[in-house]
């Protein structure tokens, strides 16, 4: 019963919308940002409440969003005359006389805080929504829940046992990066300097500059040694150390900038859907990244992430397995045991050695990932119910194997 409700509530507001955007030229409403759509959406659904032809509820009414933190009083002036200008594009949409520009521009900040981008259960991004109740929970580094969605429906799920009295954090951010990446991004978009262990642990110890260094610095550029470089004192250079030898700042930004445009490059050929291009791009800057970075490094990471994808499209399934299998040490590094990230690279995994028959490899990826991802992702999903059919089919599999071998 609740469910036909919040369709038929979906529908009349989604109708609304639609005429409301009919106004607007395709070429303007194409170019419509999800902010500028959710805003639409956000006033429209509270018309629709205030005239009661659909139904407020505790967790889903306008009120809520007035009380979200706004930090109207820490952005700057450019992006102030941003807000106010999609503010004016919000009116003009809507025509309402009752609409205050100045409140529309303190609702697109409320939204660069407290909205979350939707994802599908593979954590690709779907689009954005603002969700007041799971608004109200602080971010830390080393969160002990997450977020995910199933559908529309904004989940938070325990990642460990939270004792009474403990405070639910999730991760606004991507938590991969140095504490230094960390904080810049929260304090950009969430005017704040994040104080969770992680952080505390170690921000501006000799531990944290290695840390930054491995996971966004150079290395050596002795092949057989893997040593980290840190600047030497007059800035000239980087110092390797394992080994003291000097690498010239000239050859790093000389490689640095190659990396660089080429990435740029590689990244317009794949939105092409040019992807056998792609691959040989992308294979030349981990060729690159290889002599520049750490063999832990986020960038190279990102490298095998997208030649990852790119395999898959070209239905190289071999290939794609070597990359699975040359990202996972980085993730098991830079993402805790219980993280949706490292379960799904576990499930990819698991899924290409069954493929390609290696059914005991299979069986343990896919036994890692069902142990990370029942977790994050709850077994009362599809997702995990595909994910368990398909371990009980490789276990099967993997007894007849056995069962003819022994025949
Ligand atoms: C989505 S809101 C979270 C709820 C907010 N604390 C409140 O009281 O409404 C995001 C904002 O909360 C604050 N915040 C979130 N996590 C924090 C943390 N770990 N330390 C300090 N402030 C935090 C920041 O001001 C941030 O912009």
């Amino acid at each position: 019963m609740l469910g036909v409700l919040a369709r038929k509530s979906e529908w009349k507001l989604h109708r609304l919308e639609c005429q409301a955007l009919a106004g607007l030229s395709k070429d303007r409403q194409r170019s419509l940002t999800p902010s500028l759509r959710l805003m639409v959406r956000l006033y429209l659904k509270r018309r629709l409440q205030n005239e009661q032809v659909i139904p407020t509820t505790a967790t889903d009414n306008y009120n809520l969003v007035e009380a979200l933190v706004d930090h109207m009083s820490d952005i700057d002036e450019k992006q102030l005359v941003l807000y106010a200008q999609m503010a004016n594009l919000v009116n003009l949409i809507l025509h309402l006389p009752e609409i205050n520009i100045k409140e529309i521009a303190q609702n697109f900040s409320k939204l660069a805080c407290n909205a979350h981008t939707i994802c599908d259960s593979e954590l690709r991004p779907l689009g954005t929504g603002l969700y007041p109740v799971v608004s109200i929970i602080n971010h830390s580094c080393s969160p002990n829940s997450f977020l995910v969605f199933e559908g529309r429906q904004a989940v938070v799920r325990a990642g460990e046992l939270i004792p009474k009295g403990t405070e639910v954090l999730i991760n606004y951010i991507e938590t991969a990066g140095s504490t230094a990446t960390r904080q810049k991004a929260l304090n950009e978009q969430y005017f704040f300097t994040c104080s969770c262990p992680r952080c505390k642990k170690v921000c501006g110890l000799y531990e944290d500059i290695q840390e930054s260094a491995t996971l966004e610095g150079y290395r050596c550029k002795d092949d057989k040694c893997n040593g980290l470089l840190l600047r030497d004192s007059d800035d000239k250079g980087f110092i390797c150390q394992t080994c003291g030898l000097v690498r010239s700042k000239e050859e790093i930004k000389t490689i640095a900038s190659d990396v660089k445009l080429m990435v740029e490059k590689a990244s317009t050929t794949l939105s092409y859907g040019n992807y056998l291009e792609a691959s040989a791009m992308y294979r030349t800057i981990e060729q690159l990244q290889l002599k520049l970075c750490h063999p832990f490094s986020i960038n190279l990471m990102r490298t095998r992430e997208s030649l990852l994808k790119v395999l898959m499209e070209l239905e190289d399934w071999r290939g794609a397995l070597t990359y699975c299998r040359l990202i996972m040490p980085a993730y098991k590094r830079v993402y805790p045991d219980i993280h949706p990230l490292l379960g799904l690279q576990y499930y990819t995994c698991g899924k290409l050695e069954w493929f390609l028959g290696e059914t005991d490899s299979a069986i343990k990826s896919l036994t890692k990932a069902v142990d990370v991802l029942r977790i994050t992702h709850g077994t009362n999903t599809s997702f995990v119910s595909d994910l368990l059919v398909r371990l009980d089919e490789a276990r099967a599999e993997a007894a007849h194997k056995l069962s003819l071998e022994d025949g």
